[in-house]
């Protein structure tokens, strides 16, 4: 693999009460890429970032991040890595630009006005550099988060479920936020549950579940490898068999012979080509349909049935 500038070799977490919230997890993170990791609550999601920075101690496997053994050289590494915790764990009554100039510090930087300044306003907290943190919305309290681990100029930054609970607008600046950190040449790896995140953002997605990684893979080849076309073919008239001049295409008989479904394609479009088609060959036939409804798999879909396949085999 090109560049990977974070390796995790069968890291495994099992918590002291018994659970074993990640399962011998093999990942590797390429230099500037958005990598989301996808998976419902529980999975291990937050386990995962807080082993990698250092605030959940792992069972066993082994992490590298920029060439560093993180259980050794964590210091090294760490300084290069950036968290944006789903929660603001921070003074509510300092002033937006100490906690942030601060979060800095932590790290041994020197205070660096013009940097302060460019992370102020590249997320809209220019204005608000006098006001106590308390007193901010908590969509500003959230660009707060980002901007302390963007003050030590991390070149990867984690950021945990970075939209849970904001409004459109603001989900919208993030994910511009995102894309311009990107541009920069900060590696991002997010976790979500919200899959039109993944979809819009993310260059290869992980899906998580009980703590074992299911699949990573490049977005649009996973898109292709499982997106599936969907067509519900509604009839003028029933039918009691599918007829031989359409046999040819992935069709089965639905709601007692008064639709026809398809089920084809690759997440390429090839489904919507072939359905144009079936409808085109079913009118030469002088078979009549009131309705088409066509349904192409999203993200959302693969992640269900991915989750859903793990879910039987247990
Ligand atoms: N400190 C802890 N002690 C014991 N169990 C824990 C601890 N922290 C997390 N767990 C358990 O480990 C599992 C994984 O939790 P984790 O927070 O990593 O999941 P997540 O994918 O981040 O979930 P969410 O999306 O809800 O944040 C869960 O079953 C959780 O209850």
């Amino acid at each position: 693999m090109a560049d990977p500038i974070l390796e995790l070799e069968g890291l495994t977490k099992v918590y002291s009460g018994g659970l074993k919230a990640l399962d011998s997890v093999d990942l590797n993170i390429r230099k500037g890429e958005i990598f989301a990791l996808l998976g419902p609550n529980g999975a291990g999601k937050t386990t995962l970032i807080g082993a990698v920075c250092g605030l959940v101690r792992p069972t066993s496997g082994t992490m590298r991040a920029f060439g560093h053994d993180l259980a050794k050289d964590w210091r090294k590494a760490r300084r290069r890595i950036g968290l944006v915790p789903q929660e603001l764990a921070t003074d509510m009554f300092e002033p937006v630009e100490h906690a942030i100039a601060y979060s800095r510090g932590l790290f041994g930087l020197p205070p660096d006005k013009a940097r302060l300044e460019e992370v102020l306003r590249s997320l809209s907290l220019w204005d608000k550099r006098k006001e106590q943190i308390r007193a901010l919305s908590g969509g500003m309290k959230r660009r707060v988060l980002i901007a302390k681990a963007l003050a030590h100029e991390p070149d990867l930054l984690f950021l945990d479920e970075p939209t849970a609970g904001v409004d459109v607008e603001l989900r919208k600046d993030m994910w511009r936020q995102i894309d311009a950190m990107r541009a920069r040449g900060v590696t991002i790896i997010l976790t979500t549950h919200y899959i039109e995140e993944a979809e819009e953002m993310a260059d290869r997605v992980g899906i998580i579940n009980k703590g074992h990684l299911l699949m990573v893979d490049e977005k649009d080849a996973m898109m292709k490898r499982l997106g599936r076309t969907e067509a519900h073919i509604t009839l003028a008239k029933p039918m009691s068999e599918i007829p031989a001049i359409i046999a040819r295409f992935p069709v089965e008989l639905e709601r007692e012979g008064t639709a026809l479904c398809y089920r084809g394609g690759d997440g390429t479009g090839k489904g919507k080509a072939e359905v144009a088609e079936l409808t085109k060959t079913l009118t030469t036939a002088g078979i009549d349909y009131v309705a088409i409804d066509t349904h192409e798999s999203s993200l959302e879909d693969i992640f269900v049935s991915l989750l859903g396949k793990q879910e039987a085999a247990v």
